[in-house]
């Protein structure tokens, strides 16, 4: 068994996020038997001495029924109103499921400020570990209801990878109604399963593609960005299908394990990464790309060929390189209006109290 797939099976501390298309089907809303399945499943590695937060999708599957809407609705007041009557189905649901193992759930609905802001994290971070260590299990979902277009997650693999950092878990588990990560999508024919990634390379040239059921958000897009951000700041990462939770949870040989980069990213550092929204873009030339992913150093004025964005010195920014793609994030050093006439100049070219790096190297984070 590859150390990854060890590192899951041991892991004490386990973020297991269920998409809807495996609780819900169209036409019925919750299917209580599926999710009991895997309520078993989380039980029987809770018995063996495992933390376990379960990020759940599913509330607003679970509300079509009910309200007699026959598809996931496209508008967000309808989504709202189906999320509202859903997530409390959905969460009386866990809390029946769970009562048969005598465990107590907690419901813990998150908008993207309670991470996306520091402060909001740490409080955060508080209510998990207290729920935690009173034994209960802490169920997570966005909330919906309050969440508008532009403050979404959208999706709660992302949910799911934040999370599993906030809580500081040994590994991720993503359940979908998919059985593995495919070089192209399932559903245009010949594709060949992927088992093992261990770097961004084997998952170069891949096609991901959306949701198949029309219940799910982010598709395989959205796993893979969230595999890729958990395993980016150490995490481990499991992605398999729901009806394989057992085998995924109790001996990890099943579905795609994502190895986990090396070090594990600083509290600080993956929020300026992966959590915090940014302001703005800067746009670097070539030689500024590889000063700062590669040898990790300060970004200077020189090195950016175009500015984006109204941001006050302190902002999170984007780092792109020339063909637009964000390869780091930083905080700036300088407000967005002071730094069109500083931009292309070396620093001696520069006057004294403007000869300082755009942004410094212990604030900036390379994007894998
Ligand atoms: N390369 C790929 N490998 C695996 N699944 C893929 C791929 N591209 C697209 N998909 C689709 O992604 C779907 C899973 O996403 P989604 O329905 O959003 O799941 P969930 O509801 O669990 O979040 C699968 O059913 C599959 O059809
Ligand atoms: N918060 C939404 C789920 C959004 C979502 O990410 O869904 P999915 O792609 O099925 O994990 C809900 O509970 O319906």
């Amino acid at each position: 068994m590859s150390a990854t797939r060890q590192a899951i099976v041991e892991a004490r501390r386990l973020v297991v996020k269920v998409g809807s298309s495996a609780l819900t089907t169209a036409g019925d809303g919750l299917d209580v038997s599926r999710l009991d399945a895997l309520v078993d499943a989380l039980c029987e590695r809770i018995a063996r001495d495992c933390q376990v937060v379960l990020v759940s999708s599913g509330a607003i599957g679970a509300g079509l029924a009910p309200l007699s809407l026959a598809k996931r609705p496209r508008d967000l007041p309808s989504q709202q109103a189906a999320a509202s009557v859903g997530q409390l189905a959905l969460a009386h649901a866990y809390a029946e499921s769970f009562g048969r193992y005598s465990l107590t759930v907690g419901q813990v609905l998150l908008t993207s400020d309670d991470v996306v802001r520091r402060a909001h994290y740490r409080n955060a971070q508080r209510t998990f570990d207290r729920l935690l260590a009173l034994g209960a299990v802490p169920v997570v979902n966005e909330n919906d209801t309050v969440a508008t277009e532009e403050i979404r997650f959208g999706d709660n693999d992302r949910l799911a990878a934040l999370v599993a950092h906030l809580i500081g878990a040994d590994a991720l588990v993503l359940l979908s109604d998919v059985d593995a990560l495919y070089d192209g999508d399932p559903r245009d024919g010949a594709t060949r399963k992927i088992a093992e990634v261990n770097g961004p390379s084997d998952v170069d040239g891949i096609t991901v593609g959306m949701s198949s059921s029309g219940l799910g958000t982010g598709g395989m897009v959205s796993k893979l960005a969230a595999a890729r951000t958990a395993a980016g700041a150490g995490i481990p990462v499991l992605l398999a299908s729901a009806a394989d939770a057992g085998k995924a949870l109790a001996s990890a040989d099943v579905g795609t394990a994502f190895a986990a980069a090396d070090s594990r990213l600083s509290a600080r550092r993956f929020w300026l990464g992966y959590a915090a929204d940014p302001s703005g873009v800067l746009k670097l030339d070539d030689g500024a790309v590889t000063a700062v992913v590669r040898r990790r150093r300060s970004l200077l004025a020189a090195g950016i060929t175009g500015v984006e964005g109204d941001f006050q010195a302190g902002d999170v920014v984007d780092l792109a390189n020339p063909a637009g793609r964000v390869v780091a994030r930083g905080v700036a050093g300088f407000d967005a209006a002071e730094l069109p006439e500083l931009i292309g100049r070396s620093s001696h070219e520069l006057p004294a109290e403007q000869r300082r790096e755009v942004v410094h190297a212990d604030d900036l984070v390379p994007l894998r």
